[in-house]
């Protein structure tokens, strides 16, 4: 068997996210996990103005995650007595957008106990679509509130989107509590508010935090200003919120991404796998079965970006070698003969619709599901969902911009898929345009209720 310690494989990009699927970002994210780095996927949501650029630079300043450099130049652009923190964010995002369609921009930031993967959804212009984009791969969602006003619409829109996404955890930031005086009362009211619209959403984790993102108080430390709150920091809960138990470790998914056959002489007879473990634990030995030719084979070894590695598990990012010569390609899908995916043609879903030309029966369209594309009509519409008061239009004939509604769709190829409350990876899939391949909508396979 060829050995593979010396060969540079090309790094692969996007199993992972549903949208900026080539970003360097994405590698960036591969590299950590297969350094068994400890990642927490951050969604962040909030309307105009709540304070989310302010937040973020604060954890990116506080975490020491700028270059002093680019602080200074903060400050001196800064107005008034503040340095200003959301220039920090709202730079980087007009950096990030230059020339590019993609309204999701990705951050890092580390500290010694986690790496954060923060993705920055703007809130003002098509939150929805920015949310799903974010929030779908995303462990936690942070929606920010302002002290001021209260629960508003839009954060009982973002509290809905993040349990229809299934986050695992949420966190409200009450922001600005300088401006009510840091007071007890106006936090627990909120508190108490989405507290109670929460448990009507199956949120399985909520955490409340009274916070001023611009003096930053109980973001990395804790304020003296509120000594009535025993929580814990923002930064605090981040580094300490249990995840590990939120993936899914028992349905093995590996969609392959592609076949990588080196050219080289000496690795001439090598043939793997790349991708992404979607889900599940591969151990080579492993007996396992390809789809959707339904062969099996055993593993006979994992590669990883360092080398040899004797278990792959979600999100490393590695090449399985098999023991058999089978005839496997781009959108095939490496799992276990006795707990495979459902292959259908027929998707029952809850799409969210991200385009200003409306979704209508009949209409064709491309999915993309794992590393799978394949095309589709639009069987069904059979209802239009009201996101603030969760009532179903069963009259509807369209899903406008950001709508969402149950769907079904007709696939020309199988796919192999889970139900996306089990399985986030293989239970969501991306609708594209065929003409612009413009991403369209979103939509999770849920069951029909
Ligand atoms: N007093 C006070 N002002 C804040 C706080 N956080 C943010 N602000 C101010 O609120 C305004 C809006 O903050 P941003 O961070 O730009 O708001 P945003 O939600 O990111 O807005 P977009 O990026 O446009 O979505 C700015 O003037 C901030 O300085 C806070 O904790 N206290």
């Amino acid at each position: 068997m060829a050995s593979n310690t010396d060969t540079t494989y090309p790094t692969v990009t996007d199993a992972d996210e549903p949208v900026d699927v080539h970003s360097p970002v994405a590698e960036h994210a591969v590299e950590l996990a297969t350094a068994r780095k400890d990642i927490l996927r951050i969604a962040t949501a909030g309307s105009v103005d709540d304070g989310k650029s302010t937040l973020i630079g604060r954890l990116l300043y506080d975490s020491k995650a700028i270059f002093e450099d680019q602080y200074e130049a903060v400050a001196r652009a800064s107005k008034g007595d503040h340095v200003d923190l959301a220039l920090l964010t709202d730079g980087l995002r007009a950096e990030r957008e230059q020339g590019i369609t993609i309204d999701v921009a990705y951050r890092y930031f580390a500290t010694p106990r986690r790496t954060f993967i923060l993705a920055d959804t703007p809130g003002h212009v098509q939150y929805t679509r920015n949310m799903v984009t974010g929030a779908s791969t995303a462990d936690l969602a942070i929606v920010l509130v302002d002290a001021r006003k209260g629960m508003v619409e839009q954060s009982r829109r973002h509290a809905f989107l993040a349990s229809l996404l299934r986050v695992p955890h949420l966190v409200v930031a009450v922001n600005k509590m300088d401006l009510v005086d840091w007071s007890e009362e106006v936090f627990e009211a909120i508190a108490d508010e989405f507290s109670a619209f929460a448990a009507k959403l199956s949120v399985p984790d909520l955490t409340v935090v009274p916070i001023s993102a611009l003096h930053g108080d109980n973001v990395v430390t804790h304020s003296a200003k509120t000594p009535w709150y025993e929580g814990p920091t923002l930064l605090h809960h981040l580094e300490h919120v249990h995840v590990a138990s939120d993936r899914n470790l028992t349905d093995a998914r590996f969609p392959v991404q592609y076949v990588v056959r080196p050219q080289t002489e000496e690795h001439h007879d090598y043939r793997g796998y790349a991708g992404t473990v979607a889900s599940g634990v591969f151990r080579t030995g492993d007996d396992v079965q390809v789809l959707p030719s339904g062969l099996t084979t055993t593993i006979a070894g994992i590669d990883g970006p360092r080398g040899p590695v004797d278990e792959a598990f979600p999100p490393m990012a590695v090449t399985l070698r098999l023991a058999d010569d089978l005839d496997v390609s781009r959108g095939d899908l490496v799992c276990k003969p006795e707990n495979a995916p459902t292959v259908t043609q027929d998707l029952d879903a809850l799409v969210c619709w991200m385009a200003e030309e409306p979704l209508r029966p009949r209409q064709r369209i491309a999915v993309k599901h794992t590393t799978r594309t394949v095309r589709a009509v639009v069987k069904e519409l059979a209802y239009r969902l009201d996101v603030n008061t969760l009532h179903r239009d069963r009259e509807a004939t369209e899903l406008g911009l950001n709508d969402i509604g149950r769907v079904r769709l007709r696939v020309t190829q199988p796919l192999f898929v889970d139900d996306y409350t089990r399985n986030r990876a293989t239970g969501r899939f991306i609708l594209v345009d065929e003409a612009t391949n413009a991403t369209v909508g979103a939509g999770m396979l849920t069951p029909a209720g």
